[in-house]
């Protein structure tokens, strides 16, 4: 593991003060951009959209309230400060709740119906959502009905229904394909968790590699109204920089939750819980290191990033911008979203 570097330098660096994530640990400055854009008002319209748009599909039953105040509309506006179109900008919500959902309700919270015996099973379902695969009757009517049954299911379908009437064919293969490898690193997840079993740091990052922000970046373009063309998207060097993007921004969220996924009565995991596991270190060592290893992935995607921005076309040079836009939102999303305040969460609001 890269060790702590000296702090953020340069422009564009986030002078974030250090932040104290419960249990007397402190998350270091990081070296990540500022957000773009900051506007309150639209971050609140969107999150009132999105706790509608929950009801409706019955997600995270009963916590509404808590839903409103972590704020996912509010992170989408930080993430993508391009528009401000609110219909737009709730491509990416959904999807992004919709994940989240599927994260919570199958494999982190108890609370909302986690059962690690059937974390698997559930998550080849999703996929099949995801997929819109379509069975042979009379077998079709199974799944219709497992999807209407559930609501991580229904999430999962109307986000993506609503992600491909605005993306163009490409872009929503790019996204289904992205968001099957998630589910995939999710149910490898679930088998650590019912092994009781803390994965070695390289196991830990290859998951996190896919189980992480990858499906939220892959349709940047999709609410840019452009397309990053699918040879574009399948060079090795673009592909190389959007997963270290994803990954450092990962990060940024094993970091501010590591108080939180501490706490967690299922067992939850991130970086810094494996680094001490595997080092023999205190958290708050293996929370420095992970920092470290932040700030290294995030100053290569700068370097992978001008490197291809030098040579490649217009749309790519946007998409790599937009990644950069979406760290630095994301970052200050974390900093503030009372879902990672060491504070214990809201309580329940009643259904
Ligand atoms: C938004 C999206 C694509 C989410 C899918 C997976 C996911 C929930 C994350 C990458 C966030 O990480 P984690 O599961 O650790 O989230 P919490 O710390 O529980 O908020």
């Amino acid at each position: 593991m890269p060790r702590l570097p000296g702090g953020p330098t340069g422009l564009g660096t986030s002078a974030a003060h250090l932040r104290p994530a419960g249990d007397g640990i402190v998350i270091p400055p990081l070296h990540c951009p500022r957000p773009l854009r900051d506007d309150r008002g639209l971050g609140d319209e969107l999150d009132e959209r999105l706790v509608e748009w929950a009801g409706q599909v019955g997600i995270y039953p009963g916590r509404l309230d808590e839903l409103r105040a972590t704020g996912f509309g509010r992170l989408v506006m930080l993430c993508h400060p391009g528009t401000d179109q609110v219909e737009r900008l709730l491509i990416p919500a959904r999807c992004t709740l919709a994940a989240w959902a599927v994260d919570d309700h199958y494999c982190d919270d108890p609370g909302l119906g986690a059962v690690p015996e059937l974390t698997g099973s559930r998550l080849g379902i999703t996929a099949a959502t995801v997929d819109r695969v379509r069975l042979p009757d009379p077998f079709a009517a199974g799944f219709e009905q497992a999807v209407r049954d559930d609501p991580a299911l229904r999430a999962v379908r109307s986000a993506v229904e609503h992600l491909a009437r605005l993306a163009t064919p490409v872009q929503t293969a790019r996204a289904r394909h992205i968001y099957t490898a998630l589910l995939t690193a999710l149910g490898q997840e679930a088998s650590w968790r019912a092994a009781s079993r803390t994965p070695p740091v390289w196991e830990y990052l290859i998951n996190r590699q896919a189980n992480s922000f990858q499906p939220c970046l892959a349709v940047i373009d999709v609410v840019g109204g452009y397309e990053l063309a699918p040879q574009v998207w399948a060079d090795h060097r673009v592909q190389h920089a959007f997963a270290t993007a994803a990954l450092a921004a990962s990060l940024v969220n094993d970091l501010y939750s590591v108080a939180r996924e501490g706490r967690s009565a299922i067992g939850d995991f991130n970086l810094a819980l494996a680094v001490a596991a595997e080092d023999g270190c205190t958290l708050q060592e293996a929370v420095d290191r992970s920092a470290a290893l932040h700030d290294d992935l995030m100053r290569r995607f700068e370097t992978q990033a001008a490197e291809l921005s030098l040579t490649g076309p217009p749309e790519l040079c946007r998409f790599l911008a937009g990644i950069t836009a979406w760290c630095g939102g994301n970052h200050a999303w974390h900093q503030g979203s009372p879902r990672y305040a060491s504070r214990p969460t809201p309580a329940r609001s009643p259904a």
